[in-house]
């Protein structure tokens, strides 16, 4: 297990997240312990534990949402609470986080992706409509810009959610728990399209999930991380050691053509 900062790698392999002896408690009751642990670029990295055990805590305390008690968290090299680039992340949230009666449309919610890079009320450019079009049409939903997001099945909403997620090409993405409440069919074709991603591209992927059993294929069969009730498990970047990265928008369409996924949108 690492202990402090670890060296910065090679290439393609930089650290993106930091956790150097991190804890944290709510008021004198400790939550996370003393722990330790880096994600690296292109790593996959499954952040696993039974409810309460803290996983939604570390989310926060990794995008600076919460300062920790001991130790430092550090964002692509910067201290986590400095750290403001936040289009480099895109975020995922939980199915049952999202009000069904919202009443946006999917273009909408997809274009909402883009206020980390502009801030509300600026003029959106023609690329960023580009971006958001090609996004759609990345993830099988185009045909459903106009419908408003709570009318949508719940694969189709995390379709969405994962559009509104990659229109800034983010370097980390961040899913928590993204298919709670999603039949197993729609979790299979979701998680296939996200280790697409991985294999494919220069994204990191932080995952938040009760279901490691589902992973187990792909990941470490050790933690690479443990503390208290938390656990990392990670399929590490050195198993693809190319850094050439490819059009995420070419590569998803082709995806799509190839038809591994042949009933896309569900
Ligand atoms: N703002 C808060 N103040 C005090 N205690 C909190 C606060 N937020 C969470 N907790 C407690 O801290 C512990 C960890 O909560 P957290 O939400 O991080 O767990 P989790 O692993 O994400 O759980 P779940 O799988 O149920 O979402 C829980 O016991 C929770 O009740």
């Amino acid at each position: 297990m690492p202990t402090g900062r670890i060296p910065e790698g090679p290439g393609c392999h930089q650290p993106v997240i930091e956790l150097s002896d991190v804890s944290f408690a709510y008021e004198r009751r400790p939550i996370i312990e003393h722990l330790h642990f880096t994600v690296r670029e292109r790593d996959f990295a499954l952040l696993a534990g039974p409810n309460g055990a803290g996983k939604t805590t570390l989310l926060k305390l990794i995008v600076g949402l919460l300062e920790p008690d001991g130790g430092e968290v550090r964002l692509f090299g910067e201290p986590a609470r400095r750290f403001r680039q936040r289009e480099r992340i895109g975020y995922v949230p939980q199915k049952n986080a999202f009000n069904p009666l919202f009443p946006a449309t999917v273009r909408e919610v997809v274009l909402s992706g883009m206020y980390g890079r502009h801030k509300l009320f600026r003029r959106l450019t023609k690329a960023d409509y580009q971006k958001v079009d090609d996004a759609m049409q990345a993830l099988g939903i185009e045909d459903l810009a106009g419908k408003r997001i709570g009318m949508l099945s719940g694969g189709q909403q995390q379709r969405v959610f994962l559009a509104r997620a990659l229109v800034n090409s983010p370097a980390l993405l961040i899913l928590d728990e993204p298919t709670v409440g999603i039949d197993a069919e729609t979790q299979d074709s979701f998680y296939h399209l996200i280790r697409h991603m991985h294999q494919h591209h220069n994204i990191t992927f932080l995952m938040v999930s009760h279901d490691r059993e589902r992973f187990r294929s792909y990941l470490d069969d050790a933690p690479a991380a443990e503390a208290g009730r938390l656990k990392f498990y990670v399929r590490h970047s050195h198993d693809r050691e190319d850094c050439v990265e490819t059009d995420l928008t070419h590569s998803l369409r082709e995806y799509r053509r190839a038809a591994e996924e042949p009933a896309l949108v569900r």
